[in-house]
């Protein structure tokens, strides 16, 4: 089995035609080893949510290659790649996108019953504890926090056992109790668990919870950091975000 749990290779993604032709990456070649969790900053139209995309498989490149543990992207149809999603992938979002009508466990459940598997009770449970809302399987998203519902949509995530997990600002709507909260769950999983996590965000007390923080500028790889303080990354950030007068 391959090391990396993800790798790209020359990845280019163009948006439009000609004219007004974007390119919101530009050759970018990466790799995710398992095991590990690397945040992903930049400045604003930098290129890291197409990133995640491509990485994903939510969208596909113009042109290079994307491997998930071995399986090339590139080649699969349109229902390959669904499944590879639904099957391998998990995805945590800033907005929580759950359910309102289902309670935190339907919720849980619910990729399972999209895959045509019969969720077991006791494995949804385990999730749920493992995200420490053991004690809230029954409750609906109206009856949680913010930082509960984030929970809740973790555990969704997890529930299929997902070769990596991506998570685009997975704390941006999160007050800073509750972010910790998520980040050090997140932490514990790479840790604990061994699980391969990929994350956006803007913040760098986030991105100092991973592993190694990779920086894009106008949508080229410039960089990375391995073990670094939130003010070692904010100082890196500043030097990026430098506007030309
Ligand atoms: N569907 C699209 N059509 C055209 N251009 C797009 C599309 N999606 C993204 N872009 C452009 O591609 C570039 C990279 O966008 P992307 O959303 O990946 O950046 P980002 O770093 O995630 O930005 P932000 O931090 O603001 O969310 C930007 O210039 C953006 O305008």
């Amino acid at each position: 089995m391959s090391e990396d749990a993800i790798r790209l290779r020359s990845v280019t993604r163009r948006y439009g035609s000609d004219g007004t032709s974007v390119t919101a990456l530009d050759e970018v070649s990466i790799a995710f080893p398992r095991g590990t969790f690397t945040a992903v900053m930049g400045p604003s139209g930098s290129g890291k949510s197409t990133l995640l995309q491509c990485a994903a498989g939510l969208d596909r490149p113009t042109s290079g290659s994307v491997t998930v543990g071995g399986t090339e992207l590139t080649g699969l149809s349109e229902t390959g790649l669904t499944l590879l999603r639904r099957e391998r992938i998990g995805f945590v979002f800033q907005a929580f996108n759950l359910l309102p009508s289902l309670t935190a466990e339907q919720n849980v459940a619910l990729p399972l019953r999209l895959a045509g598997r019969r969720p077991r009770r006791d494995r949804v449970r385990e999730v749920l504890r493992q995200v420490g809302l053991g004690d809230r399987i029954r409750h609906r998203p109206a009856e949680m926090s913010g930082g509960q519902q984030q929970r809740v949509a973790l555990a969704r995530a997890l529930i299929t056992r997902p070769e990596v997990l991506f998570c685009d600002e997975p704390t941006g709507a999160l007050d800073s109790r509750s972010s910790r909260e998520v980040l050090a769950l997140l932490r514990g999983m790479v840790e604990r668990e061994g699980h391969t996590v990929v994350m956006v965000s803007h913040d760098p007390v986030a991105a100092s919870c991973a592993d190694r923080v990779v920086f894009l500028v106008d949508g080229r790889v410039h960089g990375e950091l391995a073990g670094a303080s939130a003010e070692d990354i904010a100082a890196r950030m500043a030097t990026l975000e430098v506007v030309p007068c």
